[in-house]
C-alpha cells in the first residue's frame, strides 16, 4: 500500500499542461426535457491527469459524466477524446474509445456472481485480468462465488471499478467512489485510484468528500448550477480550504 498523502504535504502536480488534452469539453449545454442543466462547461484532462468535479448536490457533476459518456443525448457543444469529436457517438462506441465511467449506482447485476460480473464486459489487451482484480482487492476473491445481491455498498464500489479496468481505458470517470463507504475501503480505494495513475490512467472524479478528492486530485473544476465556478490546482488546494468547503456546504 503506498503512503496516505496528508493534506499537509501537497505532491506537486506532475503533469506537463503543455501536451494535447486527452479529454477536451468546450460550451457544453445539457437538458433533461425542458430543464437546462448545464450551460457552458469548459473543462480538460491531460493524459496522466487525475481531475475531480467538485459541488452541491444537484450542480450538474454526475449530468457532466452522463453527457460525456452519451448516455445523456440531448446536449449541445464539443467533447474531443484523444483528438477526436466524440459528442454524436452512441455510449458503446465512446466506451470502445477507452472512455469507463463507473456510476454512481455502480450498476452490479444482482444474480450474477462476483466472477461472473468481473469477466462480463470484454477482455482488451493491457487489461485487468481477474487475478489483478482479486489482488487489488482480495474480499472480491473470497466473495468470488456470492452473487451481487449479497455485496456490501464497498464490495460493489470495488467491483465496478476492477470490471471497467478489464478494457483497459485511457480515461476513468468515477462517479463518487467514497459516498457510503467506511474510511479504511476509501483509503484502499484511494491506493489503488493512484497505482493508476502511475501506469498512465487518466482520472475524472466526481466527489463530494474533499479529503479524498484533494488526497488524489492534481485540478479541482468547482460546480455551482450548472455551471463551473472555479478551478483550484493541488497546490493551491490546501492554501483554498476554506473556499472549497464553502462550496460544498449546504
Ligand atoms: N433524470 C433527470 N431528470 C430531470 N432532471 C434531472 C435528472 N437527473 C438530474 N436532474 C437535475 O439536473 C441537475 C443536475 O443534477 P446532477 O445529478 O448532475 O447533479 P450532481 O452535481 O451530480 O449532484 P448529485 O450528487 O446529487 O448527483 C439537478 O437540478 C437535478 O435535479
Amino acid at each position: 500500500m503506498s503512503a496516505p498523502h496528508t493534506a499537509s504535504a501537497p505532491r506537486p502536480t506532475r503533469v506537463d499542461p503543455g501536451t494535447a488534452p486527452l479529454l477536451q469539453v468546450r460550451d457544453l449545454n445539457a437538458y433533461y426535457g425542458q430543464s437546462h442543466v448545464l450551460h457552458g462547461v469548459n473543462l480538460h484532462v491531460q493524459p496522466g491527469e487525475i481531475v475531480s468535479l467538485i459541488g452541491r448536490n444537484g450542480a450538474g457533476k454526475t449530468t457532466t459524466l452522463r453527457s460525456i459518456m452519451g448516455a445523456l443525448r440531448t446536449r449541445t457543444g464539443s467533447v474531443t477524446f484523444d483528438g477526436q469529436d466524440i459528442l454524436r457517438l452512441p455510449s458503446n462506441r465512446i466506451a470502445a474509445r477507452g472512455l469507463a465511467w463507473v456510476p454512481e449506482e455502480r450498476a452490479i447485476m444482482s444474480t450474477l456472481t462476483v466472477r461472473e460480473n468481473l469477466e462480463l464486459p470484454p477482455a482488451r489487451p493491457g487489461g485487468w485480468t481477474t487475478e489483478r482484480a482479486y489482488q487489488a482487492f482480495p474480499v472480491l476473491r473470497e466473495r468470488g462465488h456470492h452473487p451481487g445481491s449479497k455485496l456490501s455498498g464497498g464490495e460493489q464500489q470495488m467491483l465496478a471499478i476492477v470490471r471497467v479496468l478489464r478494457s483497459a481505458p485511457k480515461l476513468l470517470l468515477l462517479d463518487e467512489p467514497s459516498e457510503g463507504l467506511a474510511p479504511v475501503i476509501v483509503q484502499r480505494i484511494g491506493d489503488i485510484i493512484e497505482e493508476l495513475r502511475a501506469e498512465g490512467l487518466s482520472v475524472l472524479l466526481v466527489e463530494q468528500n474533499l479529503k479524498f478528492a484533494t488526497r488524489l486530485a492534481d485540478r479541482h473544476y468547482v460546480f455551482v448550477d450548472g455551471q463551473i465556478v472555479d478551478e483550484v490546482a493541488r497546490e493551491d488546494a490546501l492554501a483554498r480550504r476554506e473556499d472549497l468547503l464553502r462550496y460544498l456546504s449546504v
